[in-house]
């Protein structure tokens, strides 16, 4: 008798921003205490899995030549890691993996860790397991601190590496405008810059998360964003001085606050509603500030398989200048 090989999974997961971001002392495992508000965005990386016998990742799309395609991809570390919980064989998953991206790499974003949260809900459908959410996102934080966020989407509170995640409930939709740099900032030599800025000075610390937990519950994006703080943006500031700029034009062009999403160098803009979001987009992308300009919105949910009926976003052809 044939076996029956079952069709590839697709999944669409979102990229983040921390609304609150506070930054504790460097632990002896080279890691922050953190305690982080997550909220997931309307912009979306999408990725296949697929039972195949030449196993590997494929990245195309938003900065795919900056993506490695080996052991070092985040998705392909996802596939290991389950594999091997499950009883397979890590070194020979059978297994391909198709990411299509639309997240900056590098960019404060969490694209990459997205991309494993994906690839670990993808194969949970693909090898049909019996795995709950809150078990996947424990295979997840083997991955990185931003990955278990990706399962459970939302907004969320996260605490120690900021991989404990406990969903908040947000009603409300919120507008943003995103600013994506022209390159990629690696997270590693921010929290160092904010380690050397701490030794050398004060910088501005964050307040507490719940006072932004209560700007979230009113709904209210002009009160949400007085609240909106992020211990990491003197660091990637100090990092890439042009960023300066960017948050200007953004609260120049109508935005209600800027910050630097996580450790940057993305700048997230928050704004009063969807039409006042267009307008500040369309102001900053004529600024000359930033590679490329998004409206996105906030919560949407965590990593999730595309029904049969919402086909995978083609994938874009390659560009050259
Ligand atoms: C800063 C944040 C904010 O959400 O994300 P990004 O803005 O980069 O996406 C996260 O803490 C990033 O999470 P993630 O990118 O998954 O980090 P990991 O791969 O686990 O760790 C990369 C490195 O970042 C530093 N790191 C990360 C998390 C943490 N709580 N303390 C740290 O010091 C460490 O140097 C670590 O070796
Ligand atoms: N699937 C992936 N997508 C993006 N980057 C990845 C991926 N796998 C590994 N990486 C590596 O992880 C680094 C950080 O990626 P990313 O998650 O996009 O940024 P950030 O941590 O700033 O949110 C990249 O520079 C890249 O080398």
């Amino acid at each position: 008798m044939l076996a029956v090989v079952p069709p590839p999974v697709t999944v669409r997961v979102p990229a983040k921003v921390n609304l609150h971001l506070a930054v504790g002392d460097l632990r002896s495992d080279g890691y922050h205490d953190l305690v982080t508000i997550f909220q997931a965005l309307s912009l979306t990386d999408e990725v296949t899995v697929a039972i195949a016998d030449d196993p590997g990742v494929e990245v195309h799309g938003e900065g795919a030549d900056a993506v490695p395609t080996g052991a070092s991809n985040l998705a392909w570390r996802a596939v290991r890691v389950l594999a091997e919980h499950v009883g397979r064989d890590p070194d020979d998953p059978k297994v391909r993996v198709v990411i299509r991206k639309a997240i900056p790499v590098a960019g404060g974003m969490a694209g990459g860790s997205a991309d494993a949260a994906a690839t670990l809900v993808g194969l949970a459908s693909l090898w049909r397991l019996e795995i709950s959410r809150d078990d996947l996102a424990t295979l997840a934080g083997k991955i990185g601190a931003d990955v278990p966020f990706g399962i459970y989407g939302g907004t969320a509170l996260g605490t120690d590496r900021g991989d404990r995640i406990v969903p908040v409930l947000s009603r409300h939709t919120f507008h943003w405008v995103l600013a994506f740099d022209r390159r990629g900032l690696p997270t590693p030599e921010v929290f160092d810059e904010l380690d050397r800025l701490r030794a050398d000075g004060d910088p501005p610390r964050v307040g507490e998360a719940e006072a932004v937990l209560e700007g979230l519950a009113s709904g209210d994006p002009r009160q949400l964003a007085l609240l909106l703080g992020n211990d990491l943006q003197a660091a990637a500031v100090s990092l890439r001085p042009n960023l300066r700029r960017t948050l200007r034009a953004g609260v120049n062009a109508g935005a209600l606050a800027g910050m630097v999403s996580g450790s940057g160098p993305t700048c997230a803009f928050l704004c009063t509603d969807g039409d006042a979001a267009v307008r500040v987009a369309a102001e900053l992308a004529g600024a000359g500030v930033c590679r490329t300009v998004r409206v996105a919105q906030g919560p949407v949910h965590g990593a999730r398989v595309i029904g049969t009926e919402e086909a995978p976003r083609p994938i874009p052809p390659e560009v050259h200048a």
